[in-house]
């Protein structure tokens, strides 16, 4: 079903008050990957109700897993084990997924039966050679369309071994997707990316019981590995729906937001460093661990942002947080400068292009670069009409926008934002931000 969604943003705020995001995209995910290959039962507290986790949850319910959901953000996983996973009789819609699709077609490469991975408009588009490749370099034969896109089709029953693995390019979503895959390998897979990123998988996968190290850049799971459930699982709060107030906050005068139990990842937290960089008042207050990760409360106040060129080797760091960056470079005061941030081509849509379009549209000065842009801060943003391409962060990132601007900013395609973050409507504007929907229509 398709459904369009428009938002209506206006200058608001100031941002006040205490306010929990929800749980963390890439820990659900995981979570209830590993908690249904593992023996025993595992009990998911925080667990995102997004449509990208959702989805994955109901795929292995397709495979066989019995999971309960005794109340909201809470699954109860009853774990197959390795090879407990039954043939599904359809194939499995990882709706607008790259995260559940990819680590996917890992785990599913080492299964005996076939499986059949599909996904809305957008991840049809999003290149899947990158995962396929390397997958088949460790045995594995999966089928992608003419243009290297989904519908992938996995043919089970091969015979998989480890080895060493170079990926192309930083991506935790090709490293998890070998790691799973090497769960079903002979010998020990080895994996090196170009840059780290996060390590979720790893430290989930430790914590499942698997023998799984860094040593020289190399990550290494050795083969054999039985998953014990850990019993427990808490999933802290996104810190890439976190940004999103982080910037609104710094940007709009008067502002003063407590963020609670953030996940701060250091592997996450790259916004921080360049918001903190451009001048922004942001304190991390309480840090403590829950669950294996590091946590946090986050202190936004309003500042004086100014321009700066972000260090390239920051980008993995941050790599959903560049829509929200966008918008802050547009208020800060010079020029801010944005490089090797290639891979924002190819995600839900492509931001380098969406951002740009939008915010000149708004009056911003932005120059697109293929692998970034350069931006001109300081320019009045006035209202108007902009598309945010389906593309959920794109879509949260114009609100933050529009609290500044100088008349109301229509946001066009808003649905996807349901995939990430459900509830942002109410949470933004209980915090202050100035945002309804405008029309649905199916
Ligand atoms: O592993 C993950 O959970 C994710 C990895 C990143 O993608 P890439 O691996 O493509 O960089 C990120 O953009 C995505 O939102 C979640
Ligand atoms: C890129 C993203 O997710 P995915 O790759 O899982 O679709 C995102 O959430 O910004």
């Amino acid at each position: 079903m398709s459904v369009t969604l428009d938002w209506i943003a206006s200058a608001g705020g100031p941002l006040r008050g205490t306010i929990t995001v929800p749980g963390d995209k890439s820990v659900s995910h995981r979570a209830v990957m590993f908690a249904a290959l593992a023996d025993g039962r595992t009990d998911i507290h925080g667990f995102l109700e997004g449509e990208d986790t959702r989805a994955t949850a109901a795929i292995f319910t397709q495979l066989g897993v019995r999971i309960e959901a005794p109340s909201p953000s809470r699954r109860i996983m009853h774990g197959v084990g390795l090879h407990g996973l039954r043939a599904p009789g359809a194939p499995l819609d990882c709706g607008n997924a790259g995260t559940g699709m990819r680590l996917l077609a890992g785990l599913l490469a080492g299964q005996a039966f076939d499986s059949v991975l599909v996904g809305d408009a957008s991840l049809s588009k999003r290149p899947m050679r990158r995962v396929v490749e390397p997958l088949a370099a460790m045995g594995a034969r999966i089928v992608t369309s003419a243009a290297g896109t989904a519908p992938l089709h996995i043919q089970g029953g091969q015979r998989l071994h480890g080895g060493d693995l170079v990926l192309p390019v930083a991506s935790a979503q090709l490293k998890s997707a070998l790691l799973l895959a090497g769960l079903y390998a002979s010998g020990v897979t080895r994996v090196r990316e170009p840059h780290p990123t996060r390590d979720y998988t790893e430290r989930m996968l430790k914590a499942f019981g698997a023998d799984v190290r860094e040593v020289d850049g190399w990550i290494s799971l050795q083969p054999g590995a039985v998953l014990r459930s850990p019993g427990r699982i808490d999933v802290p709060a996104d810190f890439s729906s976190a940004a999103f107030f982080m910037v609104a906050a710094s940007i709009v005068p008067g502002s003063d937001v407590l963020i609670e139990d953030v996940g701060i990842n250091p592997r996450r937290t790259g916004l921080l460093d360049t918001l903190r960089d451009m001048g922004a008042d942001i304190t991390v207050e309480r840090r403590r661990e829950s669950g294996g990760e590091p946590v946090a409360d986050l202190r936004v106040r309003h500042a004086a942002l100014h321009g700066i060129d972000v260090p390239p080797a920051r980008v993995p760091d941050m790599i959903d947080e560049f829509p929200a960056l966008f918008v802050a470079a547009a208020f800060a005061r010079g020029t801010t400068r944005i490089t090797g941030a290639e891979e924002l081509r190819v995600k839900e849509s492509d931001r380098i292009a969406v951002m740009a379009k939008a915010l000149k549209s708004l009056g911003a000065d932005i120059a697109e670069r293929g692998d970034g842009a350069v931006i001109q801060g300081g320019a009045p943003l006035h209202g108007g009409v902009v598309d945010s391409a389906g593309d959920h962060r794109c879509a949260m990132s114009m609100v933050v926008a529009a609290q500044r601007a100088q008349a109301p900013v229509t946001i066009a395609d808003c649905a996807n934002v349901a995939t990430s973050f459900p509830g942002f409507v109410e949470l933004a504007s209980g915090a202050g931000m100035s945002i309804r929907p405008l029309a649905s229509s199916p």
